[in-house]
């Protein structure tokens, strides 16, 4: 499995082998997810650990790709450079999405919490990414990158339930795309956001 890991991220890869590499970043994320929750003893956990350094020697063992190879910004094709499936952020479900604005649902699993909700970083960083996902979609074009990002946190993000989204476009004004989101638990507001955008100079 290990050998095809690395074929698929050297060069694009086949759909099977994108689904090979979820579901390696699935598991290892459902491991954080009961690291998150559970309460073992010392013993249990030491176990834990051994076994899952083996996993990452064997990773270890594998080539990377070479420094010098310019990561394209954005490359949806290539699970690494998509935060949700290498387990950046959670996978967030697109409901529409391809006129400016987006409509979907995500859930924050246990490990994104902070206490008994979901920590305003990982609050951040979906934002960050699915108003990205917008700044840089069908409508706007080309790559743009965060200029700065806004959050309102409104009321707490419950972990474990389904949140829905959305996200705009506010306004466009040359390389400037303004965003803003809001993600709501039912009919209640959990944190709103606004951003710029930045496309580079054409010249
Ligand atoms: C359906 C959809 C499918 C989509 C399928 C695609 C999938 C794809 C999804 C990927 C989603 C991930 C998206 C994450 C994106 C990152 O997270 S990027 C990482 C975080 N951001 C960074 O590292 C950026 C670091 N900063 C920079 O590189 C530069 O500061 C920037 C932001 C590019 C701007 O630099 P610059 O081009 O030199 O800009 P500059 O000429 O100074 O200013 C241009 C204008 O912007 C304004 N400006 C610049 N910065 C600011 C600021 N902070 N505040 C206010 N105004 C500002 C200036 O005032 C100026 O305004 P005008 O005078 O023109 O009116």
């Amino acid at each position: 499995m290990m050998e095809r890991i690395h074929a698929m991220v050297a060069s694009a890869p086949t759909a099977l082998e994108r689904r090979a590499y979820r579901n390696a970043v699935d598991a290892a994320v459902r491991i954080l997810d009961r690291l998150a929750v559970i309460e073992p003893d010392a013993d249990t956990l030491r176990k834990c650990e051994r076994a899952l350094t083996q996993v990452e020697d064997a990773l270890r063992s594998l080539p990377t790709l070479p420094e010098d190879v310019e990561a394209p910004a954005h490359a949806p094709g290539n699970p690494r450079f998509n935060p949700a499936e290498r387990g950046l952020v959670p996978a967030f479900a697109i409901d529409a999405g391809d006129t400016g604005q987006l409509v979907g649902r995500v859930q924050f699993s246990p490990r994104f919490g902070g206490t008994a909700s979901v920590h305003g970083g990982a609050l951040s960083l979906f934002f960050d990414d699915a108003l990205g996902m917008v700044a840089n979609g069908s409508v706007t074009g080309g790559v743009a990158r965060t200029a700065f990002l806004r959050i309102d946190y409104r009321s707490l993000a419950p972990l474990d339930v389904e949140l829905h989204c959305r996200v705009w476009i506010e306004a466009v004004d040359g390389r400037k795309r303004f965003i803003r989101g809001e993600l709501c638990h039912g009919d209640r507001l959990v944190a709103e956001a606004e951003g710029l955008w930045v496309a580079p100079r054409t010249r």
